[in-house]
């Protein structure tokens, strides 16, 4: 029996105790990639598909001390960012990649939950843009994260592509997607690498279970990384991934439920879905 090559990635984000979003996301998505997924927690937030109740910042030792145990043993192909909420955890982070000469970084900016947390401080998104971004393979926002990173108004195609082309040339990640999700029609992305422009699009399911959409999304990227595909590639199985998790949705809690981190595993492999029931009952 032929024995395949095990690929390792590690996700650098908050845990959201409601499993949509952050770490848990992150590790889901890993393993139904079947990539060997690790973690180093910035903060544990107390979080349901109402909203954020509570953030609780880990010390700066104690993420240190994540990253270094998991580089210093196991190693990484490929991480991503997710939640680093203070300034001196970006700082930490940027040190770290550049010390272990980390290649495959994926750089989801985090700001702001759908539910309204502020995810970041307001004073670390000069870090992030200094520090982080030029260190990025691959920076992935969402339209008001790039608002914020770049100071302007994104309300067309041609803004989402201004975007993306000022991620790399004016703040040096060598590649920017720009995510659409949160405009009106087709959720389309928009992808530079530096050289050209890649649009994916799908069809728009209309739902509440968006929460850790953009988790998942960059988390499907990252491992297709760590499994040496390239960067368009990459990007294509995480857009298959993320539009088969919204939409079958779970119909799990009460407000923006999490997506169906089995959809794509279960499509891949001709299973039926789960959460039909839930559908059926007129749950969703
Ligand atoms: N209703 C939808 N139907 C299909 N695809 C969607 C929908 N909403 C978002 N997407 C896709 O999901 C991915 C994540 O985009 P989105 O803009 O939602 O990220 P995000 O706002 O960072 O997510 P989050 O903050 O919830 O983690 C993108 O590929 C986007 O096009
Ligand atoms: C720990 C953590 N990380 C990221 C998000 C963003 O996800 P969303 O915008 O869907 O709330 C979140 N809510 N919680």
């Amino acid at each position: 029996m032929d024995v395949e090559q095990v690929y390792k990635a590690l996700t650098i984000a908050g845990s959201d105790s409601g499993g949509g979003a952050g770490i848990q996301a992150d590790l889901k998505t890993f393993q139904m990639l079947e990539v060997y997924g690790m973690s180093a927690i910035t903060a544990v937030t107390a979080q349901n598909t109402l909203g954020v109740h509570g953030i609780y910042d880990i010390p700066l030792e104690g993420i240190e001390r994540q990253i270094e145990a998991v580089l210093t043993d196991i190693g990484v192909d490929a991480l991503k960012t997710g939640m680093l909420s203070q300034p001196e955890v970006i700082e930490l982070v940027a040190d770290l990649v550049s010390k272990y000469k980390l290649e495959k970084l994926v750089i989801d900016p985090v700001m702001i939950a759908k539910g309204g947390a502020n995810l970041l401080a307001a004073s670390a998104q000069d870090a992030l843009r200094r520090r982080l971004l030029p260190l990025a393979a691959l920076v992935t926002p969402n339209i008001p994260e790039a608002e914020v990173i770049l100071g302007m108004e994104i309300s067309s195609l041609e803004s989402m592509k201004e975007a993306a082309v000022r991620m790399v040339e004016q703040f040096g990640a060598r590649a920017a997607i720009v995510k659409g999700g949160h405009r009106t029609g087709d959720p389309t992305d928009v992808l530079y690498d530096g050289k050209q422009f890649h649009l994916m699009t799908s069809e728009r399911y209309p739902t509440r279970h968006t929460h850790g959409t953009g988790c998942t999304f960059a988390a499907a990227i990252t491992a297709e990384l760590a499994k040496g595909k390239s960067l368009i590639e990459a990007v294509h199985t995480a857009k298959q991934f993320i539009t088969l998790a919204i939409q079958h949705e779970l119909g799990i809690g009460n407000g923006h439920g999490p997506t169906n981190h089995w959809a794509y595993w279960r499509e891949k492999h001709n299973l039926s879905q789960l959460g039909g029931a839930a559908k059926e009952q007129g749950q969703l």
